[in-house]
């Protein structure tokens, strides 16, 4: 009897497929002023001093990670620093190309980064035209979008003065209104919210809600794990470069929470215990790419050269 042909991922559930990330591994090579260590070998350490080159270290950022997200998800991130958050959402975004594995998307990604690419020099409005440019406005269109934009913003008259004079949480704020204007299918966002005050949290909030309920996809990542718990459907829990848990924000950010409580008190072995847990409690998703992907699958946005 010939085997059942397995429904591809994609298609197994109502909500279509926005992102879909499989077996993602990234490597960094980076100067090290340290040359006792251990992990580099005796020849290139030998080789190294004679070349008088600084030694290298490989930092793994992200380990395997899996994930599929779909539309009207948002998707927080958390996890300690280094942990690989934003390494991720650069990945989905297609900044990066990943060592191993590869990641596919419905459409373009807009990320919306602390050091987002604006000029200092520029005025916010300014940057508001150049902004919506960038992500494929018409100049028409980009000046239709300035007045929504100005208000999400709410910066008062100091859209007119240069970026470089603004505060974080006014930077921020610009940076949001701008990212949200292309009304875009996957946002993902790395910490921009964190310095808005609340009445800005409130509207952002609502903003993105609005585009989950356009059928987009939000991918968030914040320090602040009760941020995550309140604003997310879904929560990813990042270690060391590896998936701890994926599952409903409000539970993966409690157990993220209660852990780094009890590290930050110094229970390390409780911590440790509950690290574990975790990790054998999530489940291990498995993201297999058919190859060629069929016409009706999403398209293959960044995979490994
Ligand atoms: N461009 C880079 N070159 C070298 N190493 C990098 C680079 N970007 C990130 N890393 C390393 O990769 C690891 C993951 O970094 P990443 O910025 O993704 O973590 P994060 O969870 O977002 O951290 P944080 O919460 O501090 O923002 C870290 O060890 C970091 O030092």
């Amino acid at each position: 009897m010939a085997e059942p042909e397995l429904q591809p991922f994609w298609e197994r559930h109502d909500d279509p497929v926005t992102v879909a990330v499989s077996d993602v591994h990234v490597r960094y090579r980076v100067a090290s002023t340290d040359r006792s260590r251990k992990a580099t070998s005796r020849p290139a350490r030998i080789a190294n001093r004679l070349l008088g080159r600084e030694p290298v270290e490989i930092v793994r950022a992200l380990a395997g990670i899996s994930l599929v997200a779909r539309a009207g998800e948002s998707v927080g991130l958390v996890g300690l620093n280094g942990s690989g958050k934003s390494t991720l959402l650069r990945i989905i975004a297609g900044l990066e190309t990943p060592m191993r594995g590869e990641v596919l998307a419905s459409s373009t990604p807009v990320l919306l980064g602390v050091n987002a690419a604006l000029l200092p020099e520029l005025s916010g409005a300014q940057n508001v035209h150049l902004g919506c440019l960038a992500m494929g406005m018409s100049p028409a269109e980009a000046r239709a979008a300035l007045p929504e934009i100005v208000a999400l913003a709410d910066i008062g008259r100091a859209i007119h003065l240069p970026m470089k004079t603004y505060s974080s949480g006014m930077g921020a704020r610009l940076r949001f209104a701008i990212a949200v204007a292309a009304d875009p299918h996957i946002l993902l966002i790395d910490e921009a919210l964190a310095t808005g005050d609340a009445a800005f949290r409130e509207r952002s909030e609502q903003k993105m809600d609005e585009l989950r309920s356009h059928a987009g996809t939000v991918f968030l990542v914040s320090h602040a794990a009760k941020t995550v718990e309140e604003e997310c459907t879904r929560a990813l829990w990042l270690h060391k470069g590896r998936l701890v848990l994926d599952g409903p924000a409000f539970e993966v950010a409690q157990k993220y929470r209660w852990w780094a409580w009890n590290l930050a008190k110094g229970e390390t072995d409780k911590a440790a215990g509950l690290l574990e847990d975790a990790f054998r409690s999530g489940h291990d998703t498995q993201v297999h790419f058919p190859d060629p992907l069929p016409v009706k699958g999403p398209p293959r946005h960044a995979r490994r050269t």
